[in-house]
Protein backbone atom coordinates (compact mmCIF):
# COMPACT_ATOMS: atom_id res chain seq x y z
CA UNK A 1 0.00 0.00 0.00
CA UNK A 2 1.35 3.34 -1.19
CA UNK A 3 1.02 6.21 1.78
CA UNK A 4 0.43 9.57 1.52
CA UNK A 5 3.67 12.28 0.99
CA UNK A 6 2.05 14.33 3.78
CA UNK A 7 2.13 11.08 5.33
CA UNK A 8 5.84 9.98 4.77
CA UNK A 9 5.97 13.81 5.43
CA UNK A 10 4.89 13.35 9.14
CA UNK A 11 7.23 9.81 9.46
CA UNK A 12 4.13 7.88 9.54
CA UNK A 13 6.37 5.39 7.74
CA UNK A 14 8.23 4.70 11.00
CA UNK A 15 7.75 2.69 14.00
CA UNK A 16 9.52 5.41 16.02
CA UNK A 17 10.41 9.42 15.16
CA UNK A 18 12.00 11.38 18.59
CA UNK A 19 12.61 15.08 17.52
CA UNK A 20 14.83 17.20 19.28
CA UNK A 21 14.08 15.11 22.94
CA UNK A 22 15.44 16.61 25.72
CA UNK A 23 15.03 15.38 28.75
CA UNK A 24 16.69 17.62 32.26
CA UNK A 25 17.49 16.32 35.36
CA UNK A 26 17.71 19.94 37.29
CA UNK A 27 20.70 21.17 35.21
CA UNK A 28 21.99 17.82 33.84
CA UNK A 29 20.86 17.45 30.14
CA UNK A 30 20.50 13.20 30.27
CA UNK A 31 19.25 13.86 26.71
CA UNK A 32 19.81 16.65 25.16
CA UNK A 33 18.21 17.07 21.61
CA UNK A 34 18.32 13.64 20.71
CA UNK A 35 16.38 13.14 17.11
CA UNK A 36 15.86 9.45 15.91
CA UNK A 37 13.80 7.59 13.45
CA UNK A 38 13.26 3.57 13.79
CA UNK A 39 11.68 1.88 10.88
CA UNK A 40 8.92 -0.77 11.41
CA UNK A 41 10.41 -4.04 11.63
CA UNK A 42 14.14 -2.52 12.21
CA UNK A 43 16.70 -3.95 14.62
CA UNK A 44 18.87 -1.42 16.48
CA UNK A 45 21.25 -1.33 19.16
CA UNK A 46 21.71 1.67 21.18
CA UNK A 47 25.71 2.13 22.23
CA UNK A 48 27.55 4.24 24.51
CA UNK A 49 29.31 4.35 27.60
CA UNK A 50 27.76 4.43 31.41
CA UNK A 51 26.21 7.85 31.96
CA UNK A 52 25.58 8.31 27.99
CA UNK A 53 21.43 8.92 28.32
CA UNK A 54 20.49 5.37 26.82
CA UNK A 55 18.35 4.41 29.41
CA UNK A 56 17.07 8.02 29.77
CA UNK A 57 16.37 7.41 26.38
CA UNK A 58 14.36 4.02 27.07
CA UNK A 59 12.60 6.08 29.86
CA UNK A 60 11.46 8.80 27.02
CA UNK A 61 10.31 6.46 24.75
CA UNK A 62 7.84 4.09 27.33
CA UNK A 63 6.29 7.24 28.68
CA UNK A 64 8.06 6.10 32.32
CA UNK A 65 10.00 9.35 32.22
CA UNK A 66 7.99 12.72 30.49
CA UNK A 67 10.65 14.80 27.77
CA UNK A 68 11.97 17.98 28.97
CA UNK A 69 11.18 18.95 25.42
CA UNK A 70 10.82 17.72 22.17
CA UNK A 71 8.46 15.30 20.58
CA UNK A 72 8.19 11.48 20.48
CA UNK A 73 5.79 9.63 17.31
CA UNK A 74 4.96 5.46 17.52
CA UNK A 75 3.89 5.05 14.24
CA UNK A 76 3.12 8.29 13.26
CA UNK A 77 0.74 8.79 16.57
CA UNK A 78 2.00 11.62 18.82
CA UNK A 79 2.41 9.83 22.33
CA UNK A 80 4.74 11.86 23.98
CA UNK A 81 2.01 12.85 26.61
CA UNK A 82 0.55 9.38 26.73
CA UNK A 83 1.08 7.35 29.93
CA UNK A 84 3.33 3.84 29.56
CA UNK A 85 -0.06 2.08 29.39
CA UNK A 86 -1.32 3.71 26.20
CA UNK A 87 2.08 3.10 24.62
CA UNK A 88 1.26 -0.91 25.33
CA UNK A 89 -1.91 -0.79 23.87
CA UNK A 90 -0.44 0.64 21.09
CA UNK A 91 2.88 -2.07 21.08
CA UNK A 92 5.18 -1.00 22.58
CA UNK A 93 7.24 -3.23 25.04
CA UNK A 94 9.95 -3.11 27.22
CA UNK A 95 12.43 -5.54 28.94
CA UNK A 96 14.18 -3.69 31.84
CA UNK A 97 17.66 -4.96 33.53
CA UNK A 98 15.98 -5.58 36.82
CA UNK A 99 13.67 -8.56 36.46
CA UNK A 100 9.79 -8.14 37.14
CA UNK A 101 8.97 -11.59 36.90
CA UNK A 102 6.61 -13.72 39.09
CA UNK A 103 9.42 -15.53 40.71
CA UNK A 104 6.82 -18.88 43.07
CA UNK A 105 5.29 -19.00 39.55
CA UNK A 106 5.85 -21.48 36.36
CA UNK A 107 7.50 -20.42 33.42
CA UNK A 108 3.96 -21.12 31.52
CA UNK A 109 1.93 -18.91 34.33
CA UNK A 110 4.18 -15.87 33.54
CA UNK A 111 3.95 -15.70 29.90
CA UNK A 112 0.25 -16.59 29.95
CA UNK A 113 -0.55 -13.57 32.90
CA UNK A 114 1.85 -11.35 30.65
CA UNK A 115 -0.55 -12.64 27.68
CA UNK A 116 -3.75 -11.83 29.51
CA UNK A 117 -2.27 -8.36 30.92
CA UNK A 118 -2.00 -7.67 28.14
CA UNK A 119 -5.29 -8.75 26.24
CA UNK A 120 -7.22 -7.04 28.93
CA UNK A 121 -5.08 -4.31 30.22
CA UNK A 122 -4.81 -5.69 33.85
CA UNK A 123 -3.53 -8.41 35.33
CA UNK A 124 -6.90 -11.02 36.69
CA UNK A 125 -6.27 -14.70 38.11
CA UNK A 126 -9.79 -15.67 37.18
CA UNK A 127 -10.22 -17.16 34.14
CA UNK A 128 -12.50 -16.38 31.12
CA UNK A 129 -13.66 -17.90 28.14
CA UNK A 130 -10.61 -16.41 25.83
CA UNK A 131 -8.47 -18.34 28.25
CA UNK A 132 -7.82 -21.34 25.69
CA UNK A 133 -6.34 -18.96 22.92
CA UNK A 134 -4.21 -17.00 25.41
CA UNK A 135 -2.54 -19.94 26.71
CA UNK A 136 -1.59 -21.68 23.25
CA UNK A 137 0.17 -18.12 22.39
CA UNK A 138 1.58 -18.63 26.12
CA UNK A 139 2.86 -21.96 24.52
CA UNK A 140 4.25 -20.74 21.39
CA UNK A 141 5.99 -17.76 23.28
CA UNK A 142 7.66 -20.28 25.35
CA UNK A 143 9.33 -22.11 22.21
CA UNK A 144 9.97 -19.17 21.01
CA UNK A 145 12.18 -18.28 23.61
CA UNK A 146 13.77 -21.69 24.03
CA UNK A 147 11.85 -22.53 27.45
CA UNK A 148 10.01 -25.36 26.36
CA UNK A 149 11.77 -28.08 28.18
CA UNK A 150 11.56 -25.19 31.72
CA UNK A 151 7.95 -24.54 31.11
CA UNK A 152 6.77 -26.07 34.41
CA UNK A 153 9.25 -24.93 36.18
CA UNK A 154 8.90 -22.42 38.79
CA UNK A 155 10.79 -19.17 38.04
CA UNK A 156 12.61 -19.27 40.88
CA UNK A 157 14.68 -22.41 39.89
CA UNK A 158 15.16 -21.15 36.27
CA UNK A 159 19.18 -19.76 35.84
CA UNK A 160 19.94 -16.12 35.30
CA UNK A 161 19.98 -16.95 31.54
CA UNK A 162 16.71 -18.24 31.58
CA UNK A 163 14.96 -15.93 33.53
CA UNK A 164 16.20 -13.24 30.95
CA UNK A 165 14.91 -15.37 28.25
CA UNK A 166 11.25 -15.44 29.84
CA UNK A 167 11.54 -11.84 29.96
CA UNK A 168 11.52 -11.67 26.46
CA UNK A 169 8.77 -14.46 25.77
CA UNK A 170 6.78 -11.55 28.25
CA UNK A 171 8.05 -8.81 26.01
CA UNK A 172 6.26 -10.52 23.28
CA UNK A 173 2.69 -10.97 25.03
CA UNK A 174 0.16 -9.28 22.83
CA UNK A 175 1.13 -7.82 19.41
CA UNK A 176 3.76 -5.38 20.09
CA UNK A 177 5.57 -3.79 17.19
CA UNK A 178 8.51 -2.54 18.76
CA UNK A 179 10.36 -3.87 21.66
CA UNK A 180 13.00 -2.12 23.88
CA UNK A 181 15.41 -4.55 25.08
CA UNK A 182 18.07 -3.24 28.16
CA UNK A 183 20.89 -4.93 28.65
CA UNK A 184 19.38 -8.19 27.78
CA UNK A 185 22.69 -9.98 27.41
CA UNK A 186 23.76 -8.72 31.37
CA UNK A 187 25.09 -11.61 33.00
CA UNK A 188 24.73 -14.64 30.22
CA UNK A 189 27.29 -17.37 29.97
CA UNK A 190 29.02 -17.49 26.32
CA UNK A 191 26.42 -20.48 25.73
CA UNK A 192 23.43 -18.41 26.68
CA UNK A 193 24.35 -15.17 25.35
CA UNK A 194 24.63 -16.94 21.79
CA UNK A 195 21.25 -18.64 22.79
CA UNK A 196 20.12 -15.08 23.43
CA UNK A 197 21.37 -13.69 19.94
CA UNK A 198 19.61 -17.18 18.16
CA UNK A 199 16.38 -15.78 19.92
CA UNK A 200 16.39 -12.57 18.95
CA UNK A 201 17.30 -12.99 15.11
CA UNK A 202 14.33 -15.22 14.80
CA UNK A 203 11.91 -12.82 16.28
CA UNK A 204 8.93 -12.53 13.80
CA UNK A 205 9.99 -9.79 11.04
CA UNK A 206 7.23 -7.41 11.38
CA UNK A 207 8.63 -6.64 14.97
CA UNK A 208 11.54 -4.14 15.53
CA UNK A 209 13.15 -3.71 18.51
CA UNK A 210 15.91 -0.91 20.11
CA UNK A 211 18.63 -2.94 22.33
CA UNK A 212 20.98 -1.46 24.55
CA UNK A 213 24.25 -3.56 25.01
CA UNK A 214 27.13 -3.53 26.69
CA UNK A 215 28.70 -6.86 25.02
CA UNK A 216 29.60 -5.54 21.52
CA UNK A 217 29.37 -8.65 20.06
CA UNK A 218 25.89 -9.75 20.70
CA UNK A 219 25.21 -5.99 19.81
CA UNK A 220 26.26 -6.10 16.27
CA UNK A 221 25.21 -9.85 15.62
CA UNK A 222 21.43 -8.69 16.22
CA UNK A 223 21.54 -5.46 14.96
CA UNK A 224 21.10 -4.01 11.56
CA UNK A 225 21.80 -0.09 12.62
CA UNK A 226 23.52 1.54 16.08
CA UNK A 227 22.95 4.23 17.39
CA UNK A 228 25.95 5.43 19.60
CA UNK A 229 25.73 7.51 22.35
CA UNK A 230 27.95 10.10 24.07
CA UNK A 231 26.70 12.74 26.65
CA UNK A 232 22.75 12.49 25.93
CA UNK A 233 23.36 13.05 23.01
CA UNK A 234 23.59 11.03 19.28
CA UNK A 235 27.46 10.81 18.13
CA UNK A 236 26.99 8.42 15.30
CA UNK A 237 24.60 6.37 13.75
CA UNK A 238 25.30 3.73 11.16
CA UNK A 239 25.59 0.03 10.02
CA UNK A 240 27.58 -2.13 12.40
CA UNK A 241 30.46 -2.80 10.15
CA UNK A 242 30.36 0.93 9.81
CA UNK A 243 30.57 1.65 13.92
CA UNK A 244 33.10 -1.13 14.33
CA UNK A 245 35.56 0.52 12.10
CA UNK A 246 34.86 3.98 13.54
CA UNK A 247 37.41 5.30 15.11
CA UNK A 248 36.10 7.96 16.58
CA UNK A 249 33.59 5.20 18.04
CA UNK A 250 36.76 2.88 18.74
CA UNK A 251 38.35 6.01 20.70
CA UNK A 252 35.04 6.81 22.48
CA UNK A 253 33.44 3.72 23.46
CA UNK A 254 34.90 0.27 22.27
CA UNK A 255 38.53 1.11 23.54
CA UNK A 256 36.82 2.51 26.70
CA UNK A 257 35.78 0.87 29.87
CA UNK A 258 32.83 -0.94 28.58
CA UNK A 259 34.96 -2.49 25.09
N1 LIG B 1 16.21 9.69 37.80
C1 LIG B 1 17.34 10.39 37.65
N2 LIG B 1 17.63 11.45 38.41
C2 LIG B 1 18.76 12.17 38.25
N3 LIG B 1 19.69 11.89 37.30
C3 LIG B 1 19.46 10.86 36.50
C4 LIG B 1 18.28 10.04 36.62
N4 LIG B 1 18.34 9.07 35.67
C5 LIG B 1 19.49 9.27 34.99
N5 LIG B 1 20.15 10.33 35.49
C6 LIG B 1 21.42 10.85 35.00
O1 LIG B 1 21.30 11.04 33.60
C7 LIG B 1 22.49 10.64 32.92
C8 LIG B 1 22.17 9.55 31.91
O2 LIG B 1 21.82 8.38 32.65
P1 LIG B 1 21.32 7.05 31.95
O3 LIG B 1 20.95 6.09 33.03
O4 LIG B 1 20.26 7.38 30.96
O5 LIG B 1 22.63 6.58 31.20
P2 LIG B 1 22.96 5.16 30.56
O6 LIG B 1 23.61 5.42 29.25
O7 LIG B 1 21.75 4.31 30.55
O8 LIG B 1 24.04 4.58 31.57
P3 LIG B 1 24.29 3.05 32.06
O9 LIG B 1 24.98 2.37 30.92
O10 LIG B 1 25.18 3.23 33.25
O11 LIG B 1 22.96 2.45 32.41
C9 LIG B 1 23.48 10.19 34.00
O12 LIG B 1 24.33 11.28 34.31
C10 LIG B 1 22.57 9.87 35.18
O13 LIG B 1 23.23 10.05 36.41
Amino acid sequence: MQAEPEAFARGLENALDLEMVTRMFGALAALSNVSLSVRPGERRAVLGSNGAGKTTLFNCITGDFLPTSGTIRFFGEDVTEFPPQERVRRGLRRTYQTSLLFKKLTVRENVHLACRGVSRQRFSFFPSRRDDVLIAAAEKLVEAVHLTSAKDKIVADLSHGQQRQLEIAMALAGAPRLILFDEPAAGLSPAERQDLVAILTSLPAHIGFIIIEHDMDVALRVAESVTVMHDGRIFKEGAPREIEADEEVQELYLGGEDG
